[in-house]
């Protein structure tokens, strides 16, 4: 399923190139190993030390549980660092790696370096593959800095409790090629938990519009996970955001394509030591000008914002970290930001502070509410708005969310011995102002199809067990019938006009900013 050969990319070096024409549903790329990977140490405790998994299980579970695990890991009786979700994943890392590495983590611990469990041994022709990544190391050391020191320190923290016979220059470079080619590892529904390498990988290059995404299906070893809903074996896989042609330069992008154009610029120079110029950086660029020319009050008010949302991601990580004032902080900012006549949604800070927010409200497990009010617009407004390809995985996962969302607080409304009544309230309160549970029905229903419609287009073949599952809670059994139930549905307006109201959304902010999206799933839904 290797679509993919490496060719010349000019000043960029090397790149990847698609092998045959394409479309989203064609896999690019897949691999069932992962030749170098680690989780980050705070992570350690919450996912398998060999296939990754751990990531959420369904909303349902989370909001019974408090919990985003479905099973217990057993930690590593040798080093008490390491956690499996079974005996096959414990009995493969030991075979591989954790031989010898787990006496190594038994002496560090608790302070185990996330860059101490690279040493998977790698195979000659891996490892010299690896090796020959670009490592920019000769342009790190001129930069010097804090992030020189740090990879000098981890590099020699690591070639002495490694205790390996590989010279310190040696693992120098191999920390510089970690830095510049390491990628994202993170769970199905896009949290970090780590960084990978991969010898194929390393040599995608990096455009903020990219035309593929990297995506970590949700079942992996198929060890030891009683709610796993896939058999997808794959590690990752490369897919397609659009059709792509044969011979086209395959990239992703590096860091967050949301963040504000300076931003991204400052970050990739600093990370991966170039300037970039694509088309979105050159748009951007040059709107970024004319916009503080123009409205110099408003561009200085973006920068307070966003300095205002950075602020919350540095405090997460930090003992002084408090839900409630963070949840404050990113409301006042997602509020001043839609107050603005020429508020976009796609305007940093705000894909970030209401994805943030979300998660906040998610995970002060019981506030279930204003979830779905962050996860709706996240999906009507945001989604649209930073990424056109409706098989941006990204966006498939976020209205998988919304979707479980809603059928928690669906079901609240049906009697049963055991309602809860806090949900209940929730949904109450929901249908207090004003989306009846005629709309809330008719909205769970055409999210639910549409995003049938996008994955059966796209190659996340993983994640159509989720969404068969909300079929089923919903009582569609097939394409056909979802359509014609769409089509005979009485309350397409009023369920359009009550969303709007919830939103809080002018008629004319609804035209602009959502009808576009919504007018693009009735051209994939002729029939509804
Ligand atoms: C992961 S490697 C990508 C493969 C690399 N081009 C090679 O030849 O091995 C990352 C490095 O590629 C280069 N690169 C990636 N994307 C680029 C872009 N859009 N413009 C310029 N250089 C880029 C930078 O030097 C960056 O540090």
């Amino acid at each position: 399923m290797q679509n993919i050969k490496v060719g010349d990319a000019a000043s960029k070096g090397r790149g990847l190139f698609a092998s045959k024409d394409v479309t989203p549903q064609h896999t690019l790329y897949t691999t069932n190993e992962l030749a170098i990977a680690a989780i980050n140490t705070a992570e350690l405790p919450n996912f398998c030390y060999r296939c990754y998994a751990g990531s959420r299980p369904s909303t349902e579970q989370w909001y019974n549980t408090g919990q985003y695990r479905d099973a217990e890991l057993k930690v590593c009786t040798g080093c008490q660092v390491a956690r499996f979700c079974g005996e096959r994943c414990q009995k493969q890392a030991w075979k591989r790696y954790h031989k010898h590495e787990c006496k190594i983590f038994a002496k560090l611990r608790p302070e185990v370096l996330p860059e101490q469990h690279d040493n998977a041994l790698l195979a000659d022709g891996l490892w010299s593959e690896v090796m020959n990544a670009m490592s920019h190391g000769d342009d790190l050391r001129a930069a010097g800095g804090d992030t020189w020191m740090s990879l000098m320190l981890i590099a020699k923290a690591t070639h002495e409790y490694s205790q390996t016979k590989v010279d310190l220059a040696t693992v120098l470079k191999l920390v510089c090629i970690l830095k510049v080619n390491g990628l994202k590892l993170s769970t199905t529904y896009g949290d970090p938990i780590g960084v990978f390498l991969d010898p194929t990988l390393v040599k995608i290059n990096h455009s903020c519009n990219g035309n593929v995404m990297v995506h970590r299906p949700t079942y992996t070893n198929g060890t030891g996970w009683p709610n796993r809903l896939s058999n997808d074996k794959a590690m990752l896989k490369l897919l397609p955001l659009r059709d792509i042609e044969q011979g086209e330069e395959l990239t992703i992008s590096y860091i967050d394509f949301t963040e504000h154009v300076t931003t991204r610029q400052k970050n990739l120079q600093k990370d991966y030591l170039f300037t970039c110029t694509c088309d979105k950086c050159n748009r951007d660029t040059v709107a970024a000008k004319e916009f503080s020319s123009t409205n110099p009050d408003l561009a200085k008010q973006q920068v307070t914002w966003r300095e205002a949302v950075n602020k919350h991601f540095q405090l997460l990580k930090s003992p002084h970290f408090s839900v409630a004032s963070s949840i404050n902080a990113l409301e006042s900012v997602i509020a001043a930001m839609e107050s603005q006549p020429s508020f976009s949604p796609s305007t940093d800070p705000y894909p970030r502070a209401i994805h943030e927010l979300k998660l906040l409200h998610m995970d002060n497990h019981k506030s279930v509410g204003p979830a779905l009010m962050c996860a709706l617009k996240e999906h009507l407004l945001v989604g649209p708005a930073i990424c056109a390809s409706p098989f941006y995985p990204t966006r498939i996962v976020n209205a998988i969310y919304l979707l479980q969302i809603l059928a928690l607080l669906d079901d609240s409304f049906t009697p049963s011995p055991n309602r809860d009544p806090q949900l209940e309230r929730q949904a109450r309160s929901i249908e207090k102002k004003g989306l009846s549970r005629q709309s809330f029905k008719f909205w769970r229903l055409r999210i639910c199809v549409d995003t049938c419609a996008c994955l059966l287009k796209s190659g996340l073949t993983d994640l159509t067990g989720a969404l068969e599952m909300e079929q089923m809670s919903i009582g569609i059994n097939d394409r056909l019938t979802s359509d014609e139930m769409l089509s005979s549905w009485p309350v397409k307006q009023q369920g359009e006009e009550e969303m709007m109201k919830v939103l809080d959304l002018s008629r004319e902010r609804w035209d602009a900013l959502v009808k576009p999206g919504l007018e693009s799933y009735d051209s994939r839904h002729p029939g509804a």
